[in-house]
């Protein structure tokens, strides 16, 4: 921690009104105040901390010189926000931070007005900073858009729909890279190539010579053709002319922890006539924490931490196996006798388990950068072509892709396989995180297999499921975090499509499960057998095709019958439900409960709440029969929402 004089500046500046009060010479130390605030904050929190320690200095300088409020500013991704919710009225409410009925850990509307636009699904910013911009055109109202997104997050394609419109918006629109070299993992491909030679070509502009041609540039109207060479020649040298031919004036790179050069720039910038302007700067992701620094992730991602160490609190070691990490091994040895399987990430190495295949086959693992739906019809393409493609990418960013998965691979039948991680509650990412669609989007789709394993031994079998299956699409979804402990077998079975299995025999009940939330139902059994309920427990493991027959004998066989998933509703229990409707069972008065997650709900850090406030753990399920057997109709998802 630096050494600090005694009145700390943190302390007179609740948001960025009181921050313009400061002299320039000042900013340095509130900025260093600011990065120790953040890394207090978050070794109590947890929480995203080295993109956010990255743009200490950055989020300073663009509070003081710009105009927020009015100047709506957008922040990509969002995991950055930390330092700007700090200078923006909620330092008191940091320690909050993911939790529920705290601060989300993103951006959001809701929270206060600095924060023009909701984030945390990456490379939206250009695009919504692009709209306040026009907005404010067309209705005469001052205030500019501007984005301040990452390099990770400028490798998707969004991002260059959004610079492809950018001209309209001429000086509204301000456009800040912030150009870490670091996604999650390192970035890949051409784009961060191309950064990299941008930063690399020239030392950080000096202010005087940045200023210059600044100046030659932004006030000039018009280049003559040898000026537009020499620009053209420059810009291939400093990174400028993919951005410039995109119509952005074209700024840096330079130092983003330097106030010094940050401050005139962006008052340039500010106050320039012409636009859109795009400004390169370059930072270090965790800056100015040495453990952050040192570590190779830039502690993205972090558990609470002790600040002297810089060591996380991860709990105590062993316990069952992350389920990203059975499917990536459990692939891995499967890869070894089959040259034809190979994985896909969308910058989501480590969380998706593809690290693990990547250390046993490099060249079949393939890092696409955050580009979903590129992943997706590169995946179609691998399959049309014979291969056995694993596409590895979490429900909530496979969303996404929804049209790739429809258009390229569902209509044109395409064996392509879903690995699906982070289905269902993910805990304190929050809403924007949960893995809560993806059985409905999916089960509605030709073609698909949809499965879901209960626990770690379930998941080998359906990767192995997977690998042969050949006839057409197939997903397997599964939640974030550890397994149950279950033994992992040693031989991976492939399972017969469309089959469940009865994991429990009674007679009045029936609890139809699928995934993981089985534990819960057995659970719920074992209560609903001590008064006198005998239930049957099933798994039905499929939510496409459905095991008709064993459904239609649990629900003629049985006086309450409850489906119960990790999704929102329009999944398994809505199509379990349409099938009963078609049977004719629903009018035969069949007592057919569907318990599922509620539509939306608040960040919450402590996942066995979030389950007990969905109504999906074991009182849930033992509620919902004891109502339906009372004859009241439970609208679970709604009693258990939250929102
Ligand atoms: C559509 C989408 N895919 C994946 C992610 C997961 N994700 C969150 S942050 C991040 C890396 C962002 O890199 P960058 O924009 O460079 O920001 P930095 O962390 O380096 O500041 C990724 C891949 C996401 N948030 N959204
Ligand atoms: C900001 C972002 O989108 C990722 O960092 C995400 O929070 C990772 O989620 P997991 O921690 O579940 O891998
Ligand atoms: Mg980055």
């Amino acid at each position: 921690m630096t050494h600090r004089p005694d009145t700390p500046l943190l302390d007179t500046v609740d948001v960025p009104a009181d921050l313009r009060k400061l002299k320039p010479g000042q900013l340095r130390q509130f900025a260093d105040e600011l990065r120790d605030e953040v890394i207090s904050a978050v070794s109590v929190t947890g929480g995203h901390l080295g993109a956010g320690l990255g743009v200490v200095e950055l989020t300073t300088a663009i509070h003081y010189v710009f105009n927020t409020p009015e100047d709506r500013l957008v922040w990509d991704v969002g995991h950055q926000c930390y330092p700007h919710k700090i200078l923006t009225g909620r330092r008191d409410r940091i320690r909050t931070l993911r939790q529920g009925g705290g601060l989300s850990g993103f951006t959001k509307r809701s929270e206060s007005e600095y924060d023009a636009f909701g984030a945390a699904h990456s490379s939206t910013s250009i695009s919504a900073a692009l709209g306040f911009a026009v907005a404010n055109k067309l209705t005469d109202r001052p205030g500019k858009g501007i984005a301040v997104i990452g390099d990770g997050a400028m490798s998707a394609g969004m991002a260059y729909e959004a610079m492809n419109n950018a001209e309209q918006a001429g000086n509204r629109l301000v456009v800040i890279l912030n150009d870490n070299d670091m996604s999650i993992a390192p970035p890949v491909g051409g784009l961060s190539a191309y950064l990299a030679r941008a930063v690399s070509s020239s030392e950080y502009l000096g202010l005087r010579s940045l200023a210059k041609r600044l100046a030659s540039k932004i006030h000039r109207r018009v280049y003559n053709a040898a000026e537009k060479a020499e620009e053209f020649a420059r810009g291939m040298a400093t990174g400028g002319t993919l951005f410039e031919e995109l119509g952005f004036y074209y700024v840096g790179p330079i130092d983003g922890h330097n106030l010094d050069h940050l401050i005139p720039v962006l008052e340039n910038v500010r106050d320039s006539d012409q636009g859109p302007i795009l400004v390169h700067v370059v930072t270090k992701k965790g800056k100015g924490y040495a453990p952050a620094e040192a570590s190779a992730d830039k502690y993205h991602g972090v558990a609470k931490f002790d600040v002297v160490t810089g060591k996380q609190d991860k709990g105590k070691g062993g316990g069952p196996p992350a389920y990203q990490n059975v499917f990536g091994e459990t692939l891995a040895k499967l890869a070894d006798s089959d040259d034809r399987i190979c994985a896909i990430t969308a910058a989501m190495p480590s969380g998706t388990g593809v690290d693990k295949f990547n250390q046993a086959h490099p060249d079949r693992a393939f890092d696409v950068g955050i580009a979903e739906q590129h992943a997706v019809t590169f995946a179609a393409g691998l399959a049309a072509q014979g291969m056995r493609p694993f596409c590895a990418i979490y429900s909530t960013f496979l969303q996404r892709a929804y049209d790739q998965v429809v258009h390229d691979v569902a209509i044109q039948n395409l064996p392509v396989r879903f690995a699906i991680d982070r289905a269902g509650l993910v805990g304190a990412d929050g809403a924007t995180h949960a893995g809560s669609f993806d059985l409905a989007y999916l089960c509605t789709l030709p073609n698909f297999v949809v499965m879901a394993p209960s626990d770690e031994a379930e998941l080998v079998h359906m990767t192995k499921t997977c690998v042969e299956h050949d006839s057409g699409p197939i997903a397997v979804r599964y939640p974030r975090g550890n397994g149950t402990g279950v033994a992992l077998p040693e031989v991976p079975e492939v399972l017969e499509i469309g089959k469940g299995r009865i994991v429990r025999q009674g007679k009045k009940v029936a609890i139809l499960s699928l995934g993981t939330r089985l534990a819960e139902a057995l659970k719920a059994a074992d209560t609903l057998d001590a008064k006198g309920l005998s239930t049957t427990v099933a798994d039905l493991r499929f939510a496409k095709p459905l095991d008709e027959a064993l459904i239609r004998k649990l629900l003629t066989s049985h006086e309450v019958c409850v489906t119960v998933e990790e999704a929102a509703v329009g999944g398994f229990g809505a199509h379990v439900l349409t099938m009963a409707s078609d049977a004719g069972l629903i009018d035969a008065g069949l007592k057919l409960r569907t318990m599922r997650l509620p539509d939306i709900f608040q960040d919450q850090d402590n996942p066995d709440k979030q389950y007990a406030d969905a109504g999906l753990d074991a009182a849930g399920i033992v509620d919902t029969v004891l109502k339906a057997l009372r004859h009241n109709s439970t609208a679970v998802g709604e009693a258990g929402a939250i929102a």
